[in-house]
């Protein structure tokens, strides 16, 4: 049985203007000792949804939907049942966790407060719990009487995991645990997270907008946009050949190390992520896709089977993807190209022309033609799919300053 099953798991927001529906009905599902990587822009739902999975949202925030952990609804849990479940079963890794640490208290008391709350330990096998947790990490045990603002950022987000681990959960929640820290220490945090979960069974949520680094961290990959899963499989076939436009672009956005190619053509997506208060008709993603249909802007989008494991909303997923508004007045003929897109992701070998929208041209290698180019990035992500020691081994996540990928 799955670990973690989302059902049609929604939240809005509610504020002076109105609703804000920041995620829009995901499920997903999560085995046991699996690494499910959530990726999308900012403002795309990654943060909220991490945060609905352990009710830790503010008041003005609706969910619904089901959150099922070992199959208990974690919506649906009384106040005592749902402490009991944090830390204990699962446990969260914060964006700048770093400065949630309480700067007047040592190291030692802070890591071991969980265990003693939850009453996993006494005060004696706290301290050597402690001195256990600070050791897998990689801190020596006489950091523990160190005050936070006598650690580094790096060092700081170790003891945060320490932390994260402290109760041995099942499953730990990480929302870009690294980002706040410079590209050495990111790529260290990572290895040390990797192979934690790995050497402890522990599964994973884990949430960044680099795809790259989801792809070399995880088993498999979600795509977020504007609060709905818009992809999702297994990490190394989507960030290798995502089947949604966004995805692809997504992949394509980031310089792949070692790909001078990558680096000499900046590439991106254009225009913005929609307000989430006036999201556009039809496919969300319609108004900056270089491959919609005119009938994108109003037909209802779902996600469809695209290939073992996948499933994309896109209708170039479809074998037919093409309604009668989309062919050309007077002809009964299907447009050349889009259609191409379900068995080719790269896009239409002979170009799609202009949006059939108007909508934002999408610079050159990141739409219809960034198939080839994103293959060629996935060259060093070898192993990506398989969670364990081996793709430790074998992964060289793919990071750079914050500054770059913003
Ligand atoms: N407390 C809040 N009240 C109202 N709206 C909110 C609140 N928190 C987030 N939102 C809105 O919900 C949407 C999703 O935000 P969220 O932070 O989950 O996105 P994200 O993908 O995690 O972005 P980032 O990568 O920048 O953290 C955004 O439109 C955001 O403005």
């Amino acid at each position: 049985m799955s670990l973690l099953q989302l059902r049609d798991v929604s939240v809005t927001y509610r504020v002076a203007s109105g609703e804000v529906p920041a995620v829009r009905g995901v499920s997903l599902d999560l085995a046991a000792g699996q690494a499910l990587g959530v990726a999308g822009e900012s403002g795309s739902g990654k943060s909220t949804l991490a945060m609905a999975l352990l009710r830790l949202l503010p008041r003005d925030a609706r969910v619904t939907g089901e959150i099922l952990l070992d199959g208990e609804d974690v919506l649906t849990m009384k106040w005592g049942r749902l402490r009991a479940v944090r830390w204990a079963s699962a446990s969260v890794v914060f964006q700048g966790a770093q400065h949630a640490l309480n700067p007047v208290r040592r190291i030692d008391e802070q890591i071991a407060e969980p265990l003693l709350v939850h009453g996993k330990a006494t005060a004696a096998q706290a301290r050597r719990r402690v001195a256990e947790l600070l050791e897998q990490v990689g801190l020596p045990a006489w950091r523990g009487r160190n005050y936070p603002h006598e650690l580094s950022g790096g060092q700081r987000q170790r003891v945060m995991i320490a932390m994260a681990l402290a109760c041995s959960p099942r499953l730990i929640i990480a929302d870009e645990p690294t980002t706040a820290l410079d590209v050495m220490i990111q790529a260290q945090v990572l290895t040390l997270i990797r192979s934690l979960i790995a050497e402890h069974g522990i599964s994973m949520i884990m949430i960044s907008h680099d795809l790259s680094v989801l792809a070399s961290m995880c088993d498999r990959l979600a795509v977020m946009y504007a609060g709905q899963v818009v992809e999702h499989g297994p990490s190394r076939e989507v960030f290798a050949d995502a089947r949604h436009p966004y995805s692809r672009a997504l992949s394509a956005a980031f310089p792949t190390v070692g790909d001078p190619a990558s680096r000499l053509s900046p590439r991106g997506l254009a225009g913005d992520p929609p307000d989430p208060m006036h999201l556009p008709s039809g496919c969300s993603f319609h108004p900056r896709c270089d491959v919609a249909l005119p009938s994108c802007a109003s037909r209802p989008i779902e996600l469809w089977p695209a290939g073992e494991g996948r499933r994309a909303a896109c209708v170039h997923v479809l074998p037919d993807p093409a309604l009668p508004e989309d062919l050309p007045a007077g002809s009964g003929e299907v447009p050349d190209g889009p259609g191409e897109l379900s068995d080719s992701p790269g896009g239409r070998a002979d170009g799609p022309g202009e949006p059939p929208n108007g909508a934002h041209a999408v610079p050159a290698g990141t739409g219809g033609g960034g198939g080839v180019e994103i293959g060629t990035q996935t060259g060093t992500q070898t192993g990506a799919g398989e969670h364990g020691a081996d793709a430790v081994e074998h992964d060289i996540p793919v990071m750079r300053p914050a500054k770059e990928v913003q």
